[in-house]
């Protein structure tokens, strides 16, 4: 790294610990915090944190279920079915050869939080998501009991699949509402347990 990046990457952090300090002096230890996340934001970021699990190299999808009584019940993000390695099958979409285009294989996000299922059914239950469903995962969330969708980005609307998920959302009385997050971002630190 160059000498001035680094004295800048070392400015940045002394000035982030020094305001970490600042806040933990003016912090009252006998009240409770107020910088708590809020449900609906645990929940998108859980999703979240799911599809950074994923191997696709241009879109990552993660899906987060809750249940009525705010307990996840289902997590799941885009990838290979089990037994079809990562490492075998194509990450690619735009090739000559039919069989190598990754859409033929990855299991979506939405299927695979309502396969991994912790409980008996999905009745009523919300799932948030990444990415607006397309129109199979729609099948599957209409055909699991999932009531309400929750979804971060509808960067496909214009495409056939999402008008025909809405089409199907619509008709089959599931809401759906797109997500605004309290705050842009979520920083995790693993070293903040130690201050
Ligand atoms: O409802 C959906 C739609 C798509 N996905 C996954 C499937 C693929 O891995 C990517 C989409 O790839 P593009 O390169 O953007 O076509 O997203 C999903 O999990 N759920
Ligand atoms: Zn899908």
């Amino acid at each position: 790294m160059t000498p001035w990046i680094s004295d800048r990457k070392q400015l940045a952090m002394d000035n982030l610990n020094g305001l970490r300090d600042a806040l933990n002096e003016t912090r009252d230890i006998t009240k409770k915090r107020l910088d708590y996340l809020e449900w609906e934001d645990y929940f998108m970021a859980t999703a979240f944190l799911a599809a950074k699990r994923s191997k696709d190299p241009v879109t990552q999808v993660g899906a987060c279920i809750v249940n009525e009584d705010k307990i996840i019940v289902g997590v799941g993000y885009n990838g290979m079915p089990k037994g079809c390695h990562d490492d075998e099958f194509p990450w690619n979409k735009k090739t000559e050869v039919d069989n190598d285009n990754k859409h033929l294989y990855v299991c979506h996000a939405e299927l695979n939080a309502i396969i991994n299922k912790n409980s008996m059914n999905l009745k009523n239950c919300t799932m948030y998501v990444v990415l607006f469903p397309c129109n199979e995962c729609a099948k599957a969330i209409i055909q699991s009991g999932i009531k309400k969708v929750i979804y971060m980005s509808d960067k496909k609307a214009s495409k056939i699949k999402t008008v025909a998920s809405k089409r199907m959302f619509e008709a089959a009385g599931i809401s759906y509402q797109q997500f605004i997050p309290r705050s842009k971002k979520i920083l995790i630190d693993f070293d903040e347990i130690n201050n």
